[in-house]
């Protein structure tokens, strides 16, 4: 990025992790123009921004802020001892963990709002303001869900991050975490470095691509003497026992390769949080589960395996979506927490205009209706109406 452009940036929010921080910022092009309904209103076209670093890097995220000038991006801040400060929205556990931190290395402070909170805030924001978010994936086939406004509720969220949590949602602002689970991104991460010795997340997600999980995985047919299991519907491929093989291979662990422990990690993980997500939906009678969180990384075989796993346990009966933002939507949630929760509907350049009231002190931001035009898979087109 150009730090001469950076005053054309506003808006950062921070969602700081357990394994990444994700930034989200406002970046206009230059354009405004007067809002031909209002004389007060003037509309400011630009793009959502996203980055990511990795939490045990925070010193490279504070130095992109602090490069870019992203701080100033913040909002006045009265604290008690009556020098304005700026703030910047945050989530996440970093956002009390590292707040010091902040404070010292940029004089900032983090605004913190709830991790929950942000997760449906985000989930919601995308799914009414951005097309073609939200997909499927099933057998190889991406299927984009255009999801009716009127009908978006309810449905459960499961964040896969460092752990997962389970959210069911039920309107704006209206949710209840209802369940977890600590097998998670950072579960895959972490045993994965410990058994293949790569050194990051790509490499590991690479290794698993050309891996075999059959070479360590217990199948049914392994115990059932190569026939299916027909009378409770396992079939012969079905997987009995992640991992189950290396019990009675005689083998060490250096004797497998890399790539197929990696997948059938990979295949472990996702598959339990698909089975976990399905039992959470059956509990509360939800038919859509919405999956997010940077472990996806919509990654196909991932998506697969938690799709089958959906459809396999539901008899098809619920369906797994996933979203092209999956991994920023904390971060957007606490960007769209810069306003109150105060929507109108308009129309605009053919996109729902979600209205929202800014909530700060002393800056120029009062009314924001933000249009969204997704151009590629990373930034949002869009527009903020200053007023
Ligand atoms: N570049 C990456 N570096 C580390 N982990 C990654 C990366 N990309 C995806 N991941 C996966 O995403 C998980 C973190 O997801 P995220 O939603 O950011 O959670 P958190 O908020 O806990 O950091 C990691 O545990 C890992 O499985
Ligand atoms: C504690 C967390 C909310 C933190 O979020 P994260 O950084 O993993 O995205 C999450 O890791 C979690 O929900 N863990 C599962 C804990 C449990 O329910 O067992």
């Amino acid at each position: 990025m150009d730090p001469a452009a950076t005053s054309q940036i506003s808006h950062l929010a921070l969602d700081i992790g357990g394994t990444l921080i994700k930034l989200v910022y406002f970046s206009a092009n230059g354009d405004h123009c007067e809002d031909s309904r209002s004389n007060e209103i003037s509309v400011v076209h630009g793009k959502l921004c996203f980055a990511k670093f990795e939490t045990k890097k925070i010193d490279d995220c504070l130095e992109f802020i602090r490069f870019n000038i992203l701080h100033h991006s913040g909002v006045q801040h009265l604290n008690g001892m009556a020098h304005d400060k700026l703030s910047v929205k945050a989530t996440g556990g970093g956002a009390f963990k590292f707040a010091d931190l902040f404070k010292e290395k940029l004089g900032i402070l983090l605004d913190k709002e709830d991790e929950m909170c942000s997760l449906v805030g985000g989930v919601n924001f995308l799914l009414k303001t951005v097309p073609r978010e939200a997909f499927t994936y099933l057998d190889g086939q991406k299927e984009f869900v255009e999801i009716d406004h009127n009908d978006l509720y309810p449905y459960l969220l499961v964040n896969i991050g460092s752990g997962v949590s389970m959210i069911k949602v039920d309107g704006d602002g209206k949710y209840e975490r209802i369940s977890g689970t600590s097998l998670g991104g950072g579960t895959f991460l972490g045993l994965g470095k410990l058994l293949t010795k790569c050194e990051s997340f790509d490499e590991l997600l690479e290794l698993s691509h050309h891996g075999n999980n059959r070479v360590i995985d217990m199948l049914v047919g392994d115990i059932y003497g190569g026939t299916d299991y027909s009378k409770i519907g396992l079939s012969s491929t079905a997987i009995a026992s992640s991992f189950g093989k290396a019990i009675s291979d005689g083998k060490e662990l250096e004797d497998y390769q890399p790539e197929d422990v990696a997948r059938s990690l990979l295949r472990m993980i996702s598959n339990n949080i698909g089975q976990i997500a399905y039992l959470n939906a059956l509990r509360f009678g939800l038919k859509r589960i919405l999956f997010g969180g940077f472990f996806i990384r919509g990654l196909e075989y991932t998506m697969d395996t938690i799709s089958v796993a959906v459809h396999f346990w539901s008899r098809g009966e619920a369906k797994a979506m996933f979203l092209r933002h999956e991994g920023f939507l904390g971060a957007l949630g606490a960007f769209t927490s810069y306003k109150t929760q105060s929507h109108n509907d308009l129309k605009s350049n053919q996109h729902t205009v979600q209205r929202a009231i800014l909530n700060c002190s002393g800056d120029n931001f009062r009314h924001i209706p933000v249009t969204s035009n997704l151009n590629d898979s990373e930034t949002i087109e869009c527009s903020i109406s200053l007023v």
